[in-house]
């Protein structure tokens, strides 16, 4: 398959006062050309740093290891500057406070001129006219206005969608969006989530999303991968995940989702992830799961093809089913 990003056991650790902790603990995945990959997990499972590793926006003094191949190119041997003139050009990231993400004491549009003139050979006159091309095209009303208002003059969904303007302003390959819609409203989300789609249509872009929303996964999704623990536990296409999920895990989550209609209790998935500082032997859920046995506890479950779309790391899956390396699970 033609895939844009190859992550292949990827480690991310932190320095802390009791030594080195990794919240990503062998990570591999692949991002098909054109298509959106949903991360899915509770808080905490390692989604964002797993999605900040890609750019290397980790913080100082964290330590990533394994291969993030983008392109054919190795992105974790790239020096500072070289994935400088990748990120916000081939790659661009979204994140959940479009606040945080625009300076509030510039304009809007000026904010995204300066984006297009310092990846673009364009002038200043030509950056403004693309500015208001991008606004129409995320489905900001008068976009000549509302390139000169401020940040704060504008909605969350305004802001989200003016951030996403920002995010297309170099056309990139790959765009990388951390719980983008969690803040706003669910009307405005379903609007940002349609509008995700929209532009993917056109520009042909891949995305990975990261998010502990079903309902976002359920509605944008081609293929989800769920997180837990800092490891990838489930991995399908996003109907298979959703109408038949194999590792105990995912059912929890599932099960613990909202329907519309809904009108019993809510089952939750019981106590808490394990701390990254302190990970048990053998399957991190274990404590949790009510199908545990034994020997989850000892050891590290492989993942197991269950069929064409759709593979899960659970030592209570099929011993018929073929066990495969982690290297080659994606
Ligand atoms: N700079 C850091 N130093 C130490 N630990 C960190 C650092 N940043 C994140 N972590 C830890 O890494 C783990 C994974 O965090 P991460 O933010 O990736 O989770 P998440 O799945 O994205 O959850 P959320 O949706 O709450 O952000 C958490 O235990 C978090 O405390």
């Amino acid at each position: 398959m033609d895939e844009v990003l190859k992550i292949e056991n990827l480690v991310a650790e932190f320095s802390t006062n009791r030594g080195m902790v990794a919240a990503v603990r062998g990570v591999s995945l692949r991002v098909p050309k054109g298509k959106t990959l949903v991360v899915l997990g509770e808080s905490g499972s390692g989604k964002s740093v797993m999605l900040r590793s890609i750019l290397r926006m980790t913080p100082i003094g964290s330590r990533l290891s394994g291969t993030i191949c983008f392109q054919d190119e190795e992105l974790l041997e790239k020096s500072d500057k070289e994935i400088q003139a990748i990120r916000g050009n081939k790659i661009a990231m979204i994140f959940q406070d479009s606040l945080s993400a625009l300076d509030p004491l510039y304009r809007v549009g000026a904010q995204i001129e300066e984006t297009i003139m310092a990846h673009q050979k364009v002038r200043r006159s030509q950056a403004k006219e693309q500015v208001v091309e991008l606004f129409r095209k995320v489905g900001i009303p008068s976009p000549q206005e509302r390139a000169k208002v401020y940040p704060h003059q504008m909605s969350g969904g305004m802001r989200q969608r003016a951030v996403i303007a920002m995010a297309l302003a170099c056309t990139p390959e790959l765009l990388l969006a951390d719980e983008p819609t969690t803040a706003l409203d669910v009307t405005i989300q379903s609007q940002i989530l349609h509008l995700f789609k929209e532009i993917q249509a056109e520009y042909g872009m891949s995305i990975i999303m990261v998010t502990h929303d079903i309902g976002v996964a359920a509605e944008i999704a081609d293929e989800i991968a769920v997180m837990y623990a800092g490891r990838i536990v489930e991995f399908g296409s996003m109907k298979q995940i959703l109408s038949s999920p194999a590792h105990p895990y995912t059912k929890g989550l599932i099960a613990a989702t909202p329907r519309q209609g809904h009108k019993g209790r809510l089952v939750t998935i019981p106590g808490l992830p394990p701390s990254i500082a302190n990970m048990p032997t053998g399957c991190a859920f274990a404590e949790r799961c009510p199908e545990a046995q034994p020997a989850c506890s000892k050891q590290t479950p492989a993942f197991v093809l269950l069929n064409p779309w759709q593979r899960a790391a659970c030592i209570r899956l099929p011993e018929t089913q073929s066990k495969i390396d982690l290297e080659i699970a994606y």
